[in-house]
């Protein structure tokens, strides 16, 4: 049965809520339907920042100490918010929308401790916005051991099989973290985070340049890259580790450029960002031929040519030249998502997350 699924994320770029709509019964896209965004307002973002540096304390999934009470009721508004916009915009009524994927804000992600929170009153989203509504994705996986992350993967793999591509093909997300998802025919899927994605550039361009990232990586292309610092970043443990591995936003916000010209400082994240990346290839089972790029990252063109002169002779597309809507995949994602825990298929595997099993997730709030 095809479901009307409307997918929210909000992602640790903390930029804004992304709404998209998708027809889909779980296993395969029947249609895309418009998408939306809701940016966060600058004192929206820094009280994110400000939960982000609290949550490091938290040992329970559902405690808000602090601001985090605070930093969750904007979270929530600020959906509530998206989701009015977006079906006034389309002309919809709440009745048309079966059910709404709702990823929430990721403020601290330790699946070593099987702990992973995101903030999100799902309940008072229900309410507000008269639609039933699935959040938790993450909690079920990390209580069994998985990472929790990355769990676009399954999403990627019903929009790469569309392609009729031979493959393996990798389809990247770099989002404030970047991960990847291989995919080899029909039985292969192996999935990871890769390392940073725009995060510690956009720190650096609030920083440095007080903006709030390089608009199509235009700065980063003026400088140039200090390879040997790469190479020392590189040789952290994580880069090493075979997938599954998963990060939280700030876990290489100690790495410290030191005394740098702003261009070559935005070079070299930029190019820290494409080497980690291309970092996984030795780690998968075949050498990708082609690799498909969405996120907000797939807009930097300088972050896509340095990741094209580190992946040999494979090919390296943004997601926008298929036809996909690279911004609003991550959204359509847990719309997916939401589709398959009301139908209790696996959000997660063994080789995405390292859960023992596949699994299902999801906890339903209804208005
Ligand atoms: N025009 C642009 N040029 C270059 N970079 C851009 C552009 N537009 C957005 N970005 C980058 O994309 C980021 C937002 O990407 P995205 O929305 O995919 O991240 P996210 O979903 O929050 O992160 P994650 O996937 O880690 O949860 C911005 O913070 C910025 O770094
Ligand atoms: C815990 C968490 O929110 N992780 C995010 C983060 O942002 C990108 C990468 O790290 C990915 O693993 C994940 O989000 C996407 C939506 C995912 O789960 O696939």
């Amino acid at each position: 049965m095809m479901l009307t699924a409307l997918g929210l994320m909000s992602g640790t770029s903390l930029d804004g809520v992304d709404v998209a709509l998708i027809e889909t019964d779980g296993k395969r896209v029947q249609a895309f339907g418009p998408s939306g965004y809701r940016p966060y307002n600058p004192a929206e973002r820094n009280l994110l920042r400000q939960a982000l540096s609290e949550a490091v304390n938290l040992a329970q999934r559902d405690a808000r100490p602090g601001i985090l009470g605070q930093a969750e009721r904007v979270v929530t508004r600020a959906h509530a918010e998206a989701v009015a916009a977006f079906v006034a915009q389309n002309r919809m009524r709440p009745e048309d929308i079966d059910i709404v994927g709702f990823h929430g804000q990721t403020v601290l992600h330790r699946p070593e401790r099987r702990l992973t929170v995101q903030i999100g009153d799902a309940p008072a989203l229900a309410k507000a916005i008269h639609i039933p509504v699935m959040y938790d994705f993450r909690a079920a996986d990390v209580e069994a051991g998985g990472q929790g992350a990355p769990f676009v993967p399954v999403y990627h793999r019903a929009l790469a099989q569309a392609l009729e591509r031979e493959g393996p093909i990798v389809v990247v997300n770099i989002g404030g973290v970047s991960n990847i998802t291989y995919i080899d025919g029909n039985d292969t899927l192996i999935a990871c985070d890769t390392g940073p994605g725009n995060a510690l550039l956009d720190d650096f361009m609030y920083r440095i340049m007080n903006q709030a990232f390089d608009a199509e990586g235009k700065f980063a292309a003026l400088g140039k890259a200090d390879e040997d610092w790469i190479a020392r970043a590189l040789e952290l443990p994580f880069f090493a580790s075979p997938p599954p591995k998963s990060l939280d936003r700030n876990d290489f916000a100690a790495l410290k450029l030191g005394d740098v010209l702003p261009a070559d400082g935005a070079a070299t994240l930029t190019a820290f960002t494409a080497a980690a990346i291309a970092r996984v290839i030795p780690l998968l089972p075949r050498r990708p031929r082609s690799w498909i790029v969405c996120g907000g990252g797939a807009r930097n063109l300088t972050m896509l040519r340095m990741l094209r002169e580190r992946v040999g002779t494979a090919t390296v597309e943004a997601a926008e030249a298929l036809g996909w809507a690279s911004d609003a995949i991550e959204a359509q994602a847990f719309g997916f998502l939401a589709a398959r825990g009301l139908k209790g298929l696996p959000l997660s595997y063994p080789a995405t997350t390292g859960v023992p099993m596949p699994m299902t997730g999801g906890v339903i709030a209804r208005p």
